[in-house]
């Protein structure tokens, strides 16, 4: 039972705040992916809480315990870089038993441990294989290993398949979601891949310049986003200025909304959350067929240009004029 307590966590380079007062709980068990892009603070909030990087202020619990001034290789923390950092010069058991060594672990434990996570991993029986034999894939399976076979109470994985080709991270992906389900191990992941976020999350913390934009389900960023920022970042979004007169419940696109503010507004509204109508109020700029969908680019009418996913058998052609209609929507001030 393990969980990861950050309190106001800040962190400044030359003067300038890269975290920003950051507070998080992960639960016992929970895979939490920080997702941001680059230069929002992902990889020092990690840093932090491995102990690579002392905080300015704030503070880092480890059930509850006080972690923050104590030294990584003493924190129950366990942590893999995109680059793995394996050691040429040994094998792969060597590379999974050099931790365990200094551990102080019998010979017949280190190797039983090691034989344990090489099949967690699915590589049983490369215990004597060289690093250098391996295909990237592997060598990020053994630098995952090697963080296990310490059976760390939070594991922290810093991109680590960011420099494997699309369909090889996909995979890897899904293995990691297996072992850190089998294990039940809490885990807190550093991308800045959306679909990855999405994939592997239970919760998904989102940074921009060093501060916490939403801290949710990967459902509830994707469909309710807190914030502009979060609505553009993760998917395709439609952004649609507005300006609402006082006491206004409706709008062309939709029927009715509650609590909608007075004057300008941006709506944000998925792809797939329109729909085309007979009607008016837009025109069809083109129409691409994917095969499983249409996709359809609709000029609003004093509008901007709308995406929208349409069923693979929708009659619409370029020229059609159309009423698009929304069926759920995000309102922003502003
Ligand atoms: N050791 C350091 N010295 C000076 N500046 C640093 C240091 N580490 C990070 N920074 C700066 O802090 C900011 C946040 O960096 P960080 O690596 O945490 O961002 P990130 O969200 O992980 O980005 P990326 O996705 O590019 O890895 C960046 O502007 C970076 O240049």
């Amino acid at each position: 039972m393990s969980s990861l307590t950050l309190q106001g966590l800040r962190k400044g380079f030359g003067g300038q705040d890269v975290v920003k007062s950051v507070s998080l709980e992960v639960a016992d068990g929970e895979l939490v992916c920080l997702l941001g892009p680059s230069g929002s603070g992902k990889s020092t909030i990690l840093r932090m809480i491995g102990g690579f990087e002392a905080p300015d202020g704030g503070a880092v619990l480890i059930d509850g315990a006080d972690m923050t001034r104590v030294p990584p290789e003493k924190r129950p923390t366990g942590m893999v870089f995109q680059s793995h950092a394996l050691w040429s010069h040994m094998d792969v058991a060597g590379n999974i038993a050099f931790g365990l060594r200094l551990r102080g672990m019998t010979r017949a434990d280190i190797a039983q441990k090691v034989d344990e996570v090489l099949v967690l991993v699915g590589l049983e029986g490369y215990g004597k294989r060289r690093v250098w034999q391996l295909s990237g894939g592997q060598q990020q399976r053994v630098a995952l290993a090697r963080s296990l076979a310490l059976e760390p109470k939070i594991l922290l994985l810093d991109e680590p398949f960011a420099s494997l080709d699309q369909h090889l991270r996909e995979r890897l992906r899904e293995e990691l979601r297996d072992i850190q389900q089998r294990l039940g191990i809490t885990t807190v992941f550093v991308t800045h891949g959306q679909d990855e976020a999405l994939a592997l999350a239970d919760r998904i913390v989102v940074l921009k310049d060093g501060a916490i934009e939403q801290a949710d389900t990967p459902a509830r960023i994707y469909r309710q986003p807190a914030t502009r920022f979060v609505a553009g970042f993760i998917g395709t979004m439609n952004f649609v200025p507005t300006h609402f007169a006082a006491n206004a419940s409706t709008h062309p696109l939709f029927q009715h909304c509650a609590e909608l503010p007075d004057g300008p507004a941006m709506l944000a509204i998925r792809p797939e959350a329109m729909q085309l109508h007979p009607g008016a109020g837009g025109r069809v700029h083109r129409v691409t067929d994917f095969g499983t969908h249409l996709l359809a680019e609709v000029g609003l009418d004093d509008g901007p240009r709308v995406k929208v996913i349409c069923p693979p058998d929708a009659p619409w052609q370029a020229g059609d004029v159309v009423r698009p209609a929304a069926a759920e929507i995000a309102v922003f001030h502003g």
